[in-house]
């Protein structure tokens, strides 16, 4: 086992945390650079974990944890644990590491403070780079102070596919973005590529009849794509707030000039179409949501029929602009010849980068772009940055 090994709390075990956990230990020990020191759910945490390879066992010990979260208490417990192993006087920074892998605003609300005490962040949570730009700002104000912490998110778009680190290299070293536009959403994807695909078989249910926008849905949320309520998917937040975080990167990272890059309030300025149905509006459970969704089913057949008529399949597309000051986000036709009807499958996400380097033609980043494994992947790919 390397002889300093950087610290990494976990706040958030569910479906990405659990995964995040197993990669982890798929290190070899002798070589492993990282030792959690504690995990976090919404409720408890666990100190020292034992974090055995068996998964039942150690969310058994933090299931069965009495010690509350205290987020603000976690940034001061990897300081003292880090003095502990390097001894008195020396920095924290580059030693220890948070990674939120929750959706929680107040979970990103901490992250400039955590910053500040020289503790990174990794996270796949988009909320503290696409909400209240205040918060934003907070960020990489902190990020700048002495002996600061770095933040890492590249899971936050894409999920595991090299897009945010891509953009921030390739602003970093000067090349100018024109536009970036594709799928960002691994749900719309899914659902998309599934319910209305080229008519090849693809769009059929089981049994051959077509199948259900509803119960595509379903399956998406069942194989983890969906965010914790999937309604922040079909609502089309989640692709704004990638979009978001996208044009806020190009201003951040950019050397050159940044003029024409939109300037976000937050997620809510991005020009976004919703698919969710009126009635279904601040539907706060996720499960009555989805067993409410099939009500509409014929909404959606009428709008995937008119598709069809036109030689047509329906996608959910995302564009920055930036010549023309655009950002939006919603639902396009496209002819079936279109790469988007043709290349894409399961929760693929396609990324085109236009910019004055990559011209005329775009650099393109295509894969899975949502699930447990690859997103997992992207934090873990973070946490090796900081190595
Ligand atoms: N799933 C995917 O494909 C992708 C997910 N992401 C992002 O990854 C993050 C996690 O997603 P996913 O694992 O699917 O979601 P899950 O709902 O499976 O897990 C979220 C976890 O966060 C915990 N949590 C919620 N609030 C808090 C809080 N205040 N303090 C501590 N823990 C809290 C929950 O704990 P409890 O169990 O106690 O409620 C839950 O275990 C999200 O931000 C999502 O947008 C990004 C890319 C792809
Ligand atoms: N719910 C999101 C998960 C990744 O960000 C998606 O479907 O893309
Ligand atoms: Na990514």
């Amino acid at each position: 086992m390397p002889s300093k090994q950087i610290l990494v709390g976990i706040v958030g075990v569910g479906l990405v945390g659990s995964e995040l956990v197993s990669q982890i230990l798929s290190i070899p020990a002798a070589r492993n650079p990282f030792k959690i020191v504690f995990l976090a759910s919404s409720t408890k945490v666990l100190y020292a974990p034992v974090v055995d390879a068996d998964p039942a066992k150690w969310k058994a010990a933090l299931a069965a944890s009495t010690e509350a979260v205290d987020l603000k208490a976690l940034g001061g417990y990897l300081r003292t644990l880090v003095a502990q192993q390097q001894g008195q006087g020396e920095g924290v920074e580059g030693r220890a590491v948070i990674v939120d892998n929750t959706s929680a605003e107040g979970v990103a609300g901490m992250y400039a403070e955590w910053i500040g005490q020289g503790v990174s962040v990794v996270t796949p949570n988009k909320k503290g780079f696409s909400g209240d730009r205040g918060v934003w700002e907070g960020i990489l104000r902190a990020a700048e102070g002495e002996g600061a912490g770095r933040w890492l998110n590249e899971s936050t778009v894409g999920a595991g596919l090299p897009v945010v680190n891509t953009l921030r290299e390739m602003v970093g070293s000067g090349d100018r973005v024109r536009k970036i536009e594709g799928v960002f959403s691994g749900t719309m994807s899914y659902i998309f590529n599934e319910w209305s695909g080229v008519p090849s078989g693809k769009g059929e249910g089981e049994g051959g009849g077509r199948k259900k926008f509803s119960d595509v849905v379903r399956v998406a949320r069942e194989k983890g794509y969906t965010e914790p309520h999937p309604a922040d998917d079909l609502n089309g937040a989640d692709v704004a707030r990638k979009l978001t975080i996208l044009a806020r990167t190009i201003g951040a990272c950019a050397v050159g000039e940044t003029a024409g890059v939109p300037v976000l309030g937050s997620y809510r300025d991005v020009q976004t179409q919703s698919l969710i149905p009126k009635a279904l509006e601040g539907e706060g459970s996720g499960d009555v949501f989805v067993s409410r969704l099939g009500e509409f089913d014929e909404e959606f057949e009428r709008l995937r029929e008119e598709a069809e008529r036109e030689g047509c399949v329906l996608r959910f597309v995302g564009v920055v602009d930036v010549e023309n000051g655009v950002v939006k986000a919603g639902l396009e036709k496209y002819p079936v010849s279109h790469p988007f009807a043709t290349s894409l499958g399961g929760s693929d996400n396609i990324i085109m980068f236009h910019t004055e380097r990559y011209s005329p033609r775009p650099l393109i980043v295509q894969g899975a772009g949502a699930g447990a494994a690859v997103t997992a992947m992207g934090v873990l790919g973070d946490l090796l940055k900081l190595v």
